[in-house]
């Protein structure tokens, strides 16, 4: 929200930015343990103007504050996120641990009208030990779970989870043609290629209010794998034949309406696709003109330059 004094016109926000937490879970039953590694960005929107206008701090919640509220372990007063999520006995996805975080900054400081939570989980995955799933072992893997939880002093809500990071790519079954050729062009036009890029994509929820989000536990959890499921199987097509993709552009397209058809409460999805070139190699001398001839076998790596293709897919929302 934008406030004007003296003819200027102010937008403000302040926060604490990457403040890391691990959390573990034992569970009484199995004697498994669950853990999650989240790196937490909290922006706080408030009315803290005399601060900006005059010398007068008296409306500003210290951004220390902001890490100490909810920091682990915490045993001093007025820790009441903490003790909330103490309080939660069962595990909760990084989504809800995000909107609690929220509500509770937009709750406990009268000034503050808006709170943005963004937080990053590490892929810590548990390991299997001679094809048994360990206790408590865990290895990091690659792709990150992100979220972004705007929660206002209303209870009206805004919910993004995304993935970063997951690197894909297909030896065959992807090709390039009738594009526009003009003076410039040299890229010869194929339908056998390798196919390599890292997705980057961002979802939104369409719950509007805190109230309204899901109660079942680890709901945004297991959304979040099935979401990757789905981004996967259209990139990559049955195991045995594949599916041809005619372009980057055309695959984004699909791999995002999949998941808008599949995802009934995800009402829009930003997917990042950059085209990783692994270029042909062919060398030759004048000896031994096919010394390396390219037969589909062998790549010289790139990550950059790289093609950059990105596109929002959204539901269409009827006006009536
Ligand atoms: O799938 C592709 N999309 C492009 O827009 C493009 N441009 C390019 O040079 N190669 C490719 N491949």
């Amino acid at each position: 929200m934008a406030q004007e004094a003296d003819g200027i016109r102010l937008e403000q926000k302040h926060g604490k930015a990457r403040v890391r937490v691990g959390r573990v879970w034992r569970d009484g039953h199995d004697g498994s343990h669950h853990f999650v590694e989240w790196n937490v960005s909290i922006s706080l929107l408030s009315h803290c103007l005399s601060s900006y206008y005059r010398d007068d701090n008296s409306d500003i919640v210290a951004t220390d504050t902001m890490k100490n509220t909810w920091f682990w372990p915490i045993f001093y007063v007025g820790m009441k996120v903490y003790v909330k999520a103490k309080e939660c006995e069962d595990r909760l996805s990084v989504e809800e641990f995000s909107i609690l975080i929220g509500k509770h900054f937009c709750s406990f400081y009268p000034q503050v009208y808006t709170a943005i939570v963004n937080i990053i989980e590490k892929p810590w995955e548990r390991v299997s030990i001679g094809g048994k799933p360990h206790l408590h072992g865990f290895k990091l893997g690659s792709e990150t779970h992100t979220v972004e939880a705007r929660v206002e002093k209303s209870g009206a809500l805004n919910l993004n989870s995304g993935i970063a990071g997951l690197a894909l790519l297909k030896t065959t079954q992807s090709g390039f043609e009738r594009f526009v050729r003009d003076k410039y062009t040299i890229l010869p036009e194929t339908r056998e290629r390798m196919l390599a890029t890292e997705v980057n994509a961002s979802w939104r929820y369409s719950y509007d209010s805190v109230a309204s989000i899901p109660t079942k536990g680890l709901y945004f959890s297991e959304n979040f794998m099935d979401v990757k499921k789905v981004l996967m199987e259209t990139f990559f097509g049955p195991p045995e034949t594949g599916v041809y993709s005619p372009s980057v552009q055309r695959t984004l397209y699909l791999m995002g309406s999949a998941v808008l058809r599949r995802f009934t409460d995800v009402s829009s999805i930003h997917l990042k696709m950059p085209n990783i070139h692994f270029l042909p190699v062919n060398l030759s001398t004048k000896e031994n003109p096919s010394m390396v001839k390219f037969k589909d076998d062998v790549y010289l790596p790139t990550d950059e330059p790289h093609g950059s293709i990105e596109a929002t897919v959204s539901r269409v929302t009827s006006k009536l």
